[in-house]
């Protein structure tokens, strides 16, 4: 069509749909009913079961702390060292999270002063390999410029450091704080829906200091119970235990409230789900670990002890709804 015969059946024709009335009762039946069902399909099962449109979803203001339970004892026959709480939870207290050390290479007695580097950073024959004030990232010092013997048959740059370095030893396997396993964590949760001005707890009114300290969480007979046994926490992610502990890994502790107003019913459940490490660790910088340090002072001088630890991150992750019959949901519809 041309441009000037376009102009004209713009402005000059109006156009218009015909409508049939067909007189035929089961045709208009059938179209009746397709209408009601593509209605009630919509109401009952998109908007109430699929949407939960009935269901008022409210972020949840949640608070949590941790308290970890249980003693391991470590090189028993040689010279047992006893390891609690305050020595194996790194830092004491995190943001909903956790850490348990579950294995670890422990250096001691390292002072400041000079020593050779690692073979792994700075393999020397002569002086002339090292470089005076060079460190690199992953190096244990800063070069001081000489090659020094690291034992009869390695030479590697004498670096300032604190001294001697951490040795490149294997991580032990099977893990030294393998107990842990047997640990209990309590976990305290307290959630508030602002909306509904509703505020929970998981620990149930009615449990008292004796029940909180006998009881162990357990999907079927203790859902309610807020003591978990660590080994458990893992193994029902799907994972070993004692295999996760020895290069470490990260595990969700997932709690979602589920309150219905109506029924007065508010409880939190518990799910686990693996995050990092364990079986399905990939093959490059597999697991979880970090280093920390205790400094030791005395009137001559100063030394510290490096942890390399491995062990399990815990994140507890707090999620919530409230089911109530919202005021506008037949009018929402
Ligand atoms: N990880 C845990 N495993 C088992 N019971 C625990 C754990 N953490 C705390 N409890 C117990 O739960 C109760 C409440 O703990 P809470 O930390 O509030 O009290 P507490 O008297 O300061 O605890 P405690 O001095 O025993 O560490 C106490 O009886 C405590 O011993």
């Amino acid at each position: 069509m041309s441009i000037k015969s376009q102009f004209s059946s713009f402005w000059c024709d109006y156009s218009t749909e015909r409508t049939v009335r067909v007189q035929r009762v089961w045709i208009a039946w059938i179209y009746r009913v397709l209408q009601l069902l593509l209605l009630f399909g919509y109401v009952f099962v998109y908007v109430i079961y699929v949407k939960k449109g009935y269901r008022e979803n409210e972020e949840v203001v949640s608070s949590v702390s941790i308290k970890v339970k249980g003693v391991a004892v470590t090189n028993k026959e040689q010279h047992p060292w006893t390891w609690d709480p305050a020595d194996y939870v790194v830092p004491p207290q995190e943001m909903n999270s956790f850490f348990v050390m579950t294995n670890f290479i422990m250096t001691r007695n390292q002072k400041q002063g000079t020593c050779p580097e690692s073979p792994n950073f700075a393999t020397c024959k002569t002086g002339d390999n090292c470089t005076k004030g060079y460190s690199s990232p992953r190096a244990h010092g800063v070069q001081t410029g000489r090659c020094v013997d690291f034992n009869k048959t390695l030479k590697t740059c004498e670096v300032h450091a604190w001294c001697d370095v951490e040795k490149n030893e294997a991580i032990p396997n099977p893990a030294l704080l393998s107990a842990a396993e047997g640990f209990t964590v309590l976990i305290k949760n307290q959630v508030t829906f602002p909306m509904f001005n509703l505020k929970r707890h998981n620990i149930p009114a009615n449990v008292t200091t004796v029940n909180l300290s006998t009881c162990i969480f357990h999907p079927k007979s203790s859902p309610h119970c807020p003591v978990f046994r660590l080994g458990d926490i893992v193994n029902q992610t799907g994972e070993n235990f004692q295999k996760m502990a020895v290069l470490g890994g990260v595990i969700g502790i997932q709690v979602t409230w589920d309150c219905n107003l109506h029924h007065h019913t508010c409880l939190p459940t518990y799910s686990f789900i693996q995050l990092e490490g364990g079986s399905q660790s990939q093959e490059v910088a597999p697991g979880y670990n970090f280093r920390f340090s205790h400094w030791f002072m005395n009137k001559e001088n100063i030394t510290r002890m490096l942890i390399k630890a491995f062990g399990i991150r815990f994140d507890v992750m707090v999620s919530g709804y409230v089911s109530c019959f919202q005021n506008h949901f037949f009018f929402s519809i």
